[in-house]
């Protein structure tokens, strides 16, 4: 377990989530520097999104505490500006063009005017979407509303963001925007959670690992620490994810959690109760 980290971008300690009889988390606990790209990588219902729910402070673990950027996340007046989150199924109104969007996430963001339109206006030619920035989302693609919720997320420069699977189903080209994006954010410092199941993308951006598997963070490290430890296997890193989460005692080096050298909204919603919905 990563030990406490008072300089953390990310510094989650003992989280665990019950949804009735059910663990989904199971004492997570992460310890990420800033300027750090972690990639969380889990298997279909391993507890990634309720974990990135709780690192947002949109959901309420039943154990455990959230520190971002040093704020406790409970503080939601104060973690606001601190976080962007882009959800796997982002919040835009359909009725709205991208432009109307952003100028409302600005204005919720409390964005001074000039800052936000110099933005927007740059953010837009950047992701290509100056031409289509005044036609209805309704009328846009998956890659054009994707891109959309991802400016979303950055507009007001947050020091950590949060992505759930942001270039799924995307071109190659939006695809590379994004990740160019993440790239670039990071070099300015900006701690970039990064969960997704698209191992070239991790390979491609992350500096650091973390594998859920059952609720508990089964291996972390570099990629390329990862890799050697599934050499046995293959020595790729969808290997290493394949070991460590097939449920057996064999995992990477029997099982053992590669040792870290991390040490690991758009929109914030009122946090749901315990046994939240989504
Ligand atoms: N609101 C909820 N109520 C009850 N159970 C929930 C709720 N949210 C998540 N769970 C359960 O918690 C576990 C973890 O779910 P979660 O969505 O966090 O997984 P995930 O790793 O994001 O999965 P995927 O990759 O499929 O998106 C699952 O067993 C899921 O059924």
């Amino acid at each position: 377990m990563p030990s406490a980290n008072t300089d953390a971008a990310i510094q989650a300690t003992g989280l665990r989530k019950v949804y009735g009889s059910a663990v989904a988390l199971d004492d997570v606990s992460l310890s990420i520097p800033s300027g750090t790209v972690y990639g969380f990588l889990g298997p279909n219902g391993a507890g990634k999104t309720t974990t990135m729910r709780i690192l947002t402070g949109l959901t309420r673990p039943t154990d455990g505490s959230v520190r971002i950027a040093g704020t406790d996340v409970r503080d939601r007046r104060a973690l606001a500006p601190r976080v962007g989150y882009l959800p796997e199924t982002p919040p835009l109104y359909d009725e709205f063009s991208a432009r109307e969007q952003l100028d409302y996430v600005a204005d919720l963001r409390d964005i001074p005017q000039s800052t936000a339109q110099e933005r927007i206006e740059r953010y837009l030619s950047e992701f290509e979407l100056r031409e289509d920035a005044d036609k209805r989302i309704d009328a846009y693609s998956k890659g054009m509303k994707q891109k959309t919720a991802f400016v979303q997320a950055v507009l007001h420069e947050p020091d950590v963001l949060f992505l759930d699977e942001p270039t799924a189903g995307l071109d190659p080209r939006a695809a590379r925007r994004i990740r160019e994006s993440i790239a670039a954010f990071a070099d300015e410092g900006t701690t970039v959670f990064l969960s997704t199941h698209i191992l070239p993308v991790v390979e491609a951006v992350a500096d650091e690992v973390g594998v859920l598997f059952d609720g508990r963070v089964v291996a972390e490290g570099t990629p390329a620490e990862l890799r050697e430890r599934a050499e046995g296997e293959g020595g790729s890193l969808e290997d290493a994810f394949l070991a460590v989460t097939s449920g057996g005692a064999e995992g990477l080096g029997s099982g053992e959690t590669v040792e870290s050298t991390a040490g690991a909204s758009a929109s914030p919603a009122a946090p749901d109760a315990s046994n939240d919905s989504r």
